[in-house]
């Protein structure tokens, strides 16, 4: 079946709201974000602030939706500015939801490593290529906490280590550390997607016999590792910091991030009683905080 997309460019201030509009008033089947890069752009966790730049909206309609309805809607919304421009395209039939990812490219992080869309070609096939499909878990590596973590981890001797990955969304983390030579990794998740996503991942790079998911409450306990990564919010990094510490096995290494750079200082207050913090490093208002435990 056809699809229509009509495609208009917002702010971040105002894409999510356009975007309800869309889905709300116009009858879209879906709304996607991408930013100045065309780069697709997913919704913040909660806490997040919005970070998006210059973004384009696109709404997904059926091939039977009445467009000059659409663009009435659109022309008479105070949302958007009366020349606003946009760009109507017949679609061919496609697995919609999950259309963003076209826009979906090879990254590189650190020296060695490759972020690479599973229905992408590897660029440097002989680079230490991560294929991923994020499914509907968190985890590409266009989040700036995800690439300060990935970097991370190219930067460290993983060879036969341990790696516990809190929060492993899509399991980018977990799958990219056992690419870099660790020997085994846990993955730990509250979201039951994120523990599927993690698993076809891990599949999909053939290292399933090397990572073990679960859920919080069933995770192992008395378990501790060489290397902990923890990608979650500031608030769960402060409540759970004397878990996630104690998951570092004594000389082992934590990076945590999540956290924005404004909440640094106070996040590492939980940490450094434990551990010798390393500097923090900061991108795009988000920042990383490591160190090594005595
Ligand atoms: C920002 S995503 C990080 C995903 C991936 N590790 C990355 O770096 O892109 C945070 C993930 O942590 C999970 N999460 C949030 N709170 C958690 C908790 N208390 N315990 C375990 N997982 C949690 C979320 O479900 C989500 O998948």
């Amino acid at each position: 079946m056809p699809w229509i997309q009509i495609k208009l460019n917002a702010t971040a201030e105002n894409a999510e709201a356009i975007g309800d509009m869309l889905m709300e008033e116009t009858g879209a089947l879906s709304a996607t974000f991408l930013d100045a890069q065309d780069t697709p752009v997913f919704e913040p966790m909660p806490g997040e602030t919005r970070l998006w730049g210059d973004t384009d909206v696109i709404g997904l309609y059926d091939a039977e939706a009445d467009m000059d309805f659409v663009l009435n809607m659109l022309k008479n919304s105070p949302l958007i500015a009366e020349d606003f421009a946009y760009k109507i395209e017949q679609l061919e039939d496609k697995d919609w939801e999950r259309e963003w990812m076209v826009n979906f490219h090879p990254m590189r992080f650190g020296r060695r490593l490759w972020i690479c869309p599973s229905w992408r070609e590897a660029p440097e096939p002989d680079a230490v290529n991560v294929l991923l499909d994020p499914g509907l878990a968190f985890g590409t590596g266009t989040h700036p906490t995800t690439s300060l973590c990935l970097e991370w981890l190219d930067g460290q001797d993983l060879t036969g280590q341990t790696i516990i990955d809190f929060g492993c969304g899509s399991g980018i983390l977990a799958i990219a550390a056992l690419k870099l030579g660790a020997k085994k990794v846990i993955g730990i998740d509250i979201d039951p997607q994120a523990i599927q996503a993690s698993r076809d991942n891990a599949e999909r790079n053939g290292v399933s016999d090397k990572l073990e998911l679960f859920l919080p409450k069933d995770q192992p306990n008395d378990v501790q590792a060489d290397v902990v990564v923890a990608n979650i919010l500031a608030g769960p990094l402060r409540e759970l910091s004397p878990v996630i510490k104690s998951l570092v096995k004594p000389g082992g290494k934590l990076a945590i991030s999540g956290v924005l750079e404004i909440q640094a200082e106070d996040v590492s207050t939980y940490y450094s009683d434990e551990l010798a913090l390393d500097p923090v490093v900061a991108r795009d208002e988000w920042c990383r905080i490591s160190g090594c435990k005595a």
